[in-house]
């Protein structure tokens, strides 16, 4: 039996290994992520940014190695106790919003609160409070087809946070979006995290926008961590976005 992860790691994750069909996708990594900090995984195309996600939020099964949330293992969860790890403690956001069409926006966030269990007048309360943060209030009426990529894309942000999970994955959530909407939704996301104390664990290709956003980059190469975690400057700005 191995060590404990460390008490104050919300993810700690060690020697994971995964192949996709044969493809090695990740090599031993190892990684720990702190309670509340934002994490940035960065790497070029291929280089295991949305396999590592996938194994930290239980998506996938690691094909060895070890994957502790809140120093309980997640490796050994069957496949079911993983989807309860996600469904009650983790929040996803994409690379596309994957909003429900026939919903309008209030419902889609209001959605992943209903489906909890949480009553009407509690989920769509939040749900009109994330619009509202998210700057898209005036899209809640709306359904998805008659709405911009770009506030589609701060809908599916918004129904990630309105159940305030404790970890928000997020797979290049920006991939899609012009600069200034790119930098809207980072700028409100981590934001959002920072003042809700959740820990934000952010995929992307792009380093400019991990160092100006998170409070620690990890490289991947090739499915490996070639270079210890570098710090990068928390930013100035850490207070809420209402
Ligand atoms: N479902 C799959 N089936 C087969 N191979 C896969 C699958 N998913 C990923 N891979 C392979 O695993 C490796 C890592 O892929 P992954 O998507 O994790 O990288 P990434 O850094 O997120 O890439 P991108 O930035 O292009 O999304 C790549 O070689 C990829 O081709």
């Amino acid at each position: 039996m191995s060590a404990a992860p460390p008490d104050n790691d919300v993810l700690w994750a060690r020697g994971i290994v995964k192949s996709h069909h044969g493809t090695p996708a990740l090599r031993e990594v190892s990684l720990g992520i702190r309670e509340g900090e934002v994490l940035a995984v960065t790497g070029g195309r291929g280089s295991g940014k949305s396999t590592l996600l996938g194994c930290l939020s239980a998506q996938l099964p690691v094909d060895s190695g070890e994957v502790w949330f809140n120093s309980s293992p997640v490796h050994t969860l069957s496949r079911a106790g993983r989807e309860k790890l996600r469904r009650d403690r983790f929040g996803f956001v994409g690379s596309e919003p994957h909003l429900v069409p026939e919903l309008t926006a209030r419902e889609n966030v209001a959605l992943p609160l209903l489906l909890a269990g949480t009553g009407n007048r509690t989920a769509y309360g939040a749900a009109d409070d994330w619009l509202e943060r998210l700057d898209v209030a005036d899209c809640a009426k709306h359904r998805p087809v008659e709405l911009l990529q770009s506030q589609r894309q701060r809908i599916a942000v918004a129904r990630a946070l309105a159940p305030l999970p404790r970890v928000v994955f997020a797979d290049d959530p920006t991939a899609p979006l012009h600069r200034e909407a790119q930098d809207q939704v980072l700028r409100i996301l981590t934001s959002a995290a920072r003042s809700h104390q959740l820990t934000l664990v952010l995929a992307t290709h792009d380093t400019e926008l991990a160092n100006k956003y998170a409070d620690r980059t990890v490289a991947l190469v090739d499915g490996r961590t070639p270079a210890p975690p570098t710090p990068v400057r928390r930013p100035a700005t850490t207070t809420a976005t209402r």
